[in-house]
């Protein structure tokens, strides 16, 4: 598993990468959460959460690890938790001054509005629903059903029309980067259908982002698509694995993320 970095002998926190999250919002503020524990659970060196005050207090109630001042990072999370027709235009400014960035991006739920403005270090995880808005925008309409029925084909036909790469989630996973060539990761445990689940994979890919950050500034757009696939294989795993047959919460799939990992390091390493 190359695209989990495992810390080295020389490393330091900023070496091995520092996530930027800005998520939630005061009427979703458990996805901060979500986002910001799953992230810290996959492995990366700091997260910064830079958000509204609700989602910011109970952030540092559940991991006082993180940082909430504002400064350099190598891959940012945005989205997860707003609804982009409520957004402020401050946070709207704020989000795209990280998309600005230089660095690479995660766009999630209440910020893929924005995706017509993202670079081609994007990437996108929507689920059909929020695809088929993202479509609407630029004037087609298609419903979330239709995403449903072929999703392989909305994946690329997304990843193309926006120049980005896409992770299409469901109960199997599409990601198509720019090129078209995909890859499909099925989900083995139903249960991971629950709230918030979609949140939590926005921080596992997000701290793979980071960790990965350059390696992406030199392969452009090759890596991104392994990244993703990546972040929804562990997701998944994961949520087989808190499981075990019977039902998960969102943050039981966060928890698992450290044993899964070790688990497949420890296989990859055989
Ligand atoms: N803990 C947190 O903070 C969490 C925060 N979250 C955050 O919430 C934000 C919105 O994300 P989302 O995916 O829920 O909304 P969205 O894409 O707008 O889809 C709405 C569609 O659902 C449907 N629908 C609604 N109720 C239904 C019902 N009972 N039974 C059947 N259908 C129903 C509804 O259909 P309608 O009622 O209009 O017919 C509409 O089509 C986003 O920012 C996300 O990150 C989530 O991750 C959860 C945990
Ligand atoms: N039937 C299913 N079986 C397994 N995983 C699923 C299934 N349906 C959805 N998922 C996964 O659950 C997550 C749901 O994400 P999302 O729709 O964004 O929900 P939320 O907004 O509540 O976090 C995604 O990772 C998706 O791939």
């Amino acid at each position: 598993m190359p695209i989990v970095r495992v810390p080295r002998e020389s490393d330091d926190k900023y070496r091995r990468g520092v996530l930027g999250v800005r998520t939630g919002s005061n009427m979703y503020p458990g996805a901060a959460v979500l986002g910001v524990d799953a992230a810290a659970r996959t492995g990366v060196g700091m997260i910064r959460y830079l958000g509204p005050d609700v989602p910011t207090g109970l952030v540092l109630q559940r991991r006082p690890e993180v940082v909430t001042a504002p400064g350099r990072v190598q891959a940012w999370l945005l989205g997860s938790g707003m609804d982009a027709e409520k957004r402020s235009d401050a946070e709207t400014s704020l989000l795209r001054s990280a998309l600005g960035d230089g660095v690479p991006c995660v766009i999630d739920a209440g910020a893929l509005d924005l995706v017509p403005e993202a670079g081609a270090d994007t990437i996108i995880t929507p689920h059909a629903g929020e695809l088929a808005s993202l479509w609407a925008r630029v004037g087609v309409t298609i419903d979330r059903s239709s995403i449903s029925d072929d999703p392989v084909h909305w994946a690329i036909a997304t990843a193309q029309r926006f120049g980005v790469t896409v992770l299409l989630k469901g109960a199997r996973t599409i990601i198509a980067g720019p090129s078209a060539e995909t890859i499909s990761v099925t989900a083995s445990s139903s249960w991971a259908a629950t709230a918030g689940s979609g949140d939590v994979l926005g921080g596992i890919l997000g701290a793979l982002l980071a960790t990965n950050a350059t390696f992406v500034a030199d392969e452009a757009t090759g890596i991104l698509s392994q990244v993703a696939a990546t972040a929804a294989y562990l997701h998944q795993a994961a949520a087989a694995r808190a499981s075990g047959g019977g039902p998960i919460t969102a943050l039981d799939i966060a928890d698992s993320l450290g044993p899964t990992i070790a688990d497949l390091l420890s296989r990859n390493a055989h």
